[in-house]
């Protein structure tokens, strides 16, 4: 269970209530007071902003017990997470000051007409004289937003927000929320293409499959610069790099296990193809009507492929029966889906990866006792499995050497580079994975995207550093 800091904004009658009384009824809700602010102090009350640090269940009681208190009047609840979201999260800078009237006229017009001309004659020349080598569009149209799903643009743009945030902190990538107000697979090919220009790379993000990967395919076909589905690649890519530490934590190889991936969308798709790319020969993937199993049709083109892979088992049947004796569980489908019973089921030293944000396929509390090696996508528990270990310097490292596109070869590097910030030495059950704050992630990344880029004739720029 999570726990979360609420401000409380109180007003208290001095001879009916004291600080003493509101800390001991909060304190007896369950919540615990970490700093205190005072606002006003009058004659008869006075105001005070009371930080409370709360599990997620408790909330409500603590915000009850205030209300209850005789003396007390609550006037505001403001959580830290929807204060830090005020007006949105990210702002464009100047690049420098406009000072008078010469500054002006070389940063507009005039000036900036000599510059039009020369990226008119050259447009290469966007690539220097432009925003456009550093900057990515972070694209959705709200359809599959983290497990919450088809919530909309104007919902989904708190999480494209957070993307663009994230690029630059970790990796100084500047990236710009773009939500679109249409679900239409061709509209927005068309969209993203026309407002490409302007852009050095394309992220592609919380779009709902199928849609996603012929979006993704078609752009990719139509455009010059790399455009990346981070629910796909970036999701496989960690996901592989902790498999292959867990694996060693556990001494199983990969050639030996059976894996089951449960959810097979966007991410799920993407998993089962880099879990096959890296050697796997027991796969079992289950969506809600159960397993895709070998040799027979389906529709949906990605899962007709999957169904002709000689990996994948030609088995029926729902999770309850596909999950005994599996080594491997990859959830990225929905909140609580996986049972303790599910995963006392498993092969012995399980690997539980449940991925589904923002709520994992089973509480890790819960499964902790029962599974060798876990992982969620959350940063509040140890093992966070998230496209955000990949995606910052995947994209660090294609501008750097202006790729065309973003092969298999380079994800397969990166995920062998996440993989080894882990050290042998440091290697347990509870680190798998490193952290994103951990400063090695985003250069070895970029790292290993630039020489595979070299290496399979993708880069069309050699960076300094590799020359
Ligand atoms: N940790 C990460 O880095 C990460 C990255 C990407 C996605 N995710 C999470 O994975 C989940 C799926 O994301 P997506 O982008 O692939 O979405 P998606 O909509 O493309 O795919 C979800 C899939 O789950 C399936 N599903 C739904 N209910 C199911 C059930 N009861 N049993 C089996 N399958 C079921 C759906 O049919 C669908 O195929 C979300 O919760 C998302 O937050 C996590
Ligand atoms: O946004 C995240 O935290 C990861 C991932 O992109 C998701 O959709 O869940
Ligand atoms: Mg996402």
């Amino acid at each position: 269970m999570a726990n979360t800091s609420i401000i409380l904004r109180v007003e208290l009658t001095h001879d009916k209530v004291s600080f003493g009384d509101v800390a001991s009824a909060i304190s007896r809700a369950g919540g615990d007071v970490t700093s205190i602010d005072v606002i006003r102090v009058g004659k008869e009350s006075s105001v005070r902003d009371i930080t409370v640090d709360v599990q997620d269940a408790a909330e409500a009681a603590v915000v009850d017990a205030i209300k209850q208190l005789e003396g007390s009047t609550l006037i505001n609840v403001s959580d830290r997470t929807f204060l830090a979201h005020l007006g949105g999260k990210i702002s464009t800078q100047p690049s420098m000051p406009i000072k008078n009237r010469d500054d002006l006229s070389r940063v507009y017009t005039p000036g900036v007409a000599r510059v039009c001309t020369a990226i008119h004659q050259d447009p290469q020349k966007a690539y220097s004289l432009t925003i456009k080598r550093n900057t990515v569009a972070v694209i959705s149209d709200g359809t599959a937003v983290l497990g919450l799903g088809d919530i909309g643009p104007k919902a989904a743009a708190p999480v494209m927000e957070g993307k663009a945030m994230l690029f630059k902190q970790l990796a100084g990538v500047d990236a710009f929320p773009i939500c679109l107000d249409t679900t239409d697979t061709e509209e927005i090919i068309r969209t993203v293409k026309a407002i490409s220009p302007i852009f050095g790379g394309i992220n592609l993000e919380d779009i709902s499959s199928p849609r996603c990967f012929e979006i993704e395919s078609r752009l990719g076909q139509e455009l010059d610069i790399p455009v990346f589905h981070d629910d796909q690649h970036g999701t496989a890519v960690v996901m592989l790099a902790g498999l292959l530490n867990a694996l060693k934590v556990v001494g199983k190889p990969i050639e030996s296990i059976r894996v089951v991936v449960n959810g097979i969308g966007a991410a799920g798709v993407s998993i089962c193809k880099m879990l096959l790319a890296a050697g796997v020969k027991r796969l079992v993937p289950v969506d809600r009507e159960g397993a895709i199993i070998r040799g027979e049709t389906y529709e949906q083109p990605m899962w007709q492929w999957l169904a002709q892979q000689p990996q994948v088992e030609a088995v029926s049947g729902t999770l309850d029966q596909l999950i005994k004796g599996a080594d491997v569980f990859i959830g990225v489908s929905r909140a609580g889906l996986l049972k303790v019973e599910h995963v006392q089921s498993m092969a012995k030293d399980p690997i539980v990866f449940a991925l589904a944000n923002p709520q994992p396929e089973i509480d890790p509390e819960i499964a902790q006792p029962y599974v060798r090696v876990l992982a969620t996508g959350r940063s509040d528990f140890p093992n966070q499995i998230n496209n955000v270990l990949c995606f910052p310097g995947i994209f660090r490292g294609a501008l750097d050497c202006r790729a065309s596109h973003i092969n298999e070869e380079m994800k397969l590097a990166v995920a062998r580079a996440i993989a080894s910030v882990v050290s042998d030495a440091e290697l347990n059950e509870l680190y798998v994975i490193p952290s994103i704050f951990n400063e090695q992630v985003v250069a070895t990344v970029r790292h290993a995207v630039i020489e595979a880029a070299i290496r399979t004739g993708t880069a069309r720029r050699i960076p300094p550093d590799f020359r």
